[in-house]
């Protein structure tokens, strides 16, 4: 995989945290504990380690302590960060007493941008072992949603010592659908999207991501679109990434049998951007994992069906 080097300001020295905004006060490093307010703000970090030899400063959110790390691995759409994925994921897990990490990709929010030309899963996989290295953390739990479920099957091939268990929602390999013509019409809508981000074509690819739409507010797409147009290179990246290599999230489900970590695989029985049936290779390839489909729900059943995938999370985890 070749990519220009990313556009972090040469010189900063990989692995090392830095303070994102800490209103709270403290050190850079120590997360933000249980009870204090977790905000997207408070918990706001950043890290710069290497990828291709160029230092690539990423974004995260440090939420909680505990013995226990969950990584939160978010999706691939124009605007998408770990905060904006996952926000109603957070607290349930840091009260449960684990602490909570949320990436933002390479090419996504607050972190830098990239021209990824090969496997965006093995790019993902890469940058969060650079987190977890400078971070000291030697194993998590990784709950991935689409692309985050893609990036963490990719890590768990690559790095097995360092996953405990996986949360996968609406992802996990990429591959061709038997039944669902591809691109599907989600996918289909994340490309126009990307190429012409308007509050149009951002209402139109969410009215097909969740089931529910009555549950996407003004102040939702506002946000959204403010985070899409905050970094317009990454949307121009993104498009000259898929321009150069069309497979970013490379099928995986020949090597599913690799992986021994325990696995909750969760779908949205009405997913219009990566049909069920990846899901169904998951469990029929994965060495133990069981499968949870949520009626009702389309791409983000984290978000669809919080408090169900927050119990349901936790007693996983738990168990
Ligand atoms: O192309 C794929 O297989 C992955 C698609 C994907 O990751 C889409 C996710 C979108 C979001 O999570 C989002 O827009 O928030």
């Amino acid at each position: 995989m070749t990519h220009p080097a990313s556009t972090t300001p040469a010189g900063r020295a990989p692995g090392r945290s830095q303070a994102g905004p800490h209103p709270l006060g403290g050190s850079a490093d120590v997360p933000v504990g249980r009870g204090a307010d977790i905000t997207e703000a408070a918990t706001s970090r950043f890290v710069t380690i290497e990828e291709g030899g160029q230092p690539l400063r990423l974004h995260y959110n440090d939420c909680g302590t505990g013995d226990e790390t969950v990584v939160m691995l978010h999706g691939s759409g124009p605007g998408a960060s770990g905060w904006a994925n996952f926000n109603r994921n957070v607290e349930p897990l840091v009260e449960a007493g684990y602490r909570v990490v949320l990436l933002d990709c390479p090419g996504w929010s607050r972190s830098d941008t990239i021209v990824n030309t090969g496997s965006r899963s093995a790019l993902n996989a890469r940058a969060l072992k650079g987190l977890m290295d400078a971070l000291g953390i030697a194993k998590a739990h990784v709950i991935g949603n689409s692309m985050g479920a893609h990036s963490a099957v990719a890590f768990a091939l690559e790095h097995p010592t360092r996953v405990g268990k996986l949360v996968l929602m609406g992802g996990g390999t990429g591959g061709t659908s038997p039944f669902v013509p591809m691109p599907t019409e989600g996918i289909k809508l994340i490309g126009a999207l990307y190429r012409q981000p308007t509050i149009e074509n951002l209402k139109r690819m969410m009215s097909v991501f969740v089931y529910d739409t009555g549950s996407l507010t003004d102040a939702l797409y506002q946000a959204r679109l403010d985070n899409m147009l905050a970094r317009r290179e990454h949307l121009e990246n993104f498009v000259k990434s898929s321009e150069a290599n069309p497979k970013q999230f490379p099928d995986v489900g020949h090597r599913l049998g690799e992986i021994s970590a325990p696995t909750l695989v969760i779908w949205g029985r009405d997913d219009r951007f990566v049909p069920l049936d990846v899901g169904l290779r998951l469990v029929a390839g994965l060495q133990d994992a069981e499968l949870h489909v949520f009626s009702r729900c389309g791409h983000w059943a984290q978000w669809e069906h919080a408090q169900k995938f927050n119990r349901m999370v936790r007693a996983f985890l738990a168990d």
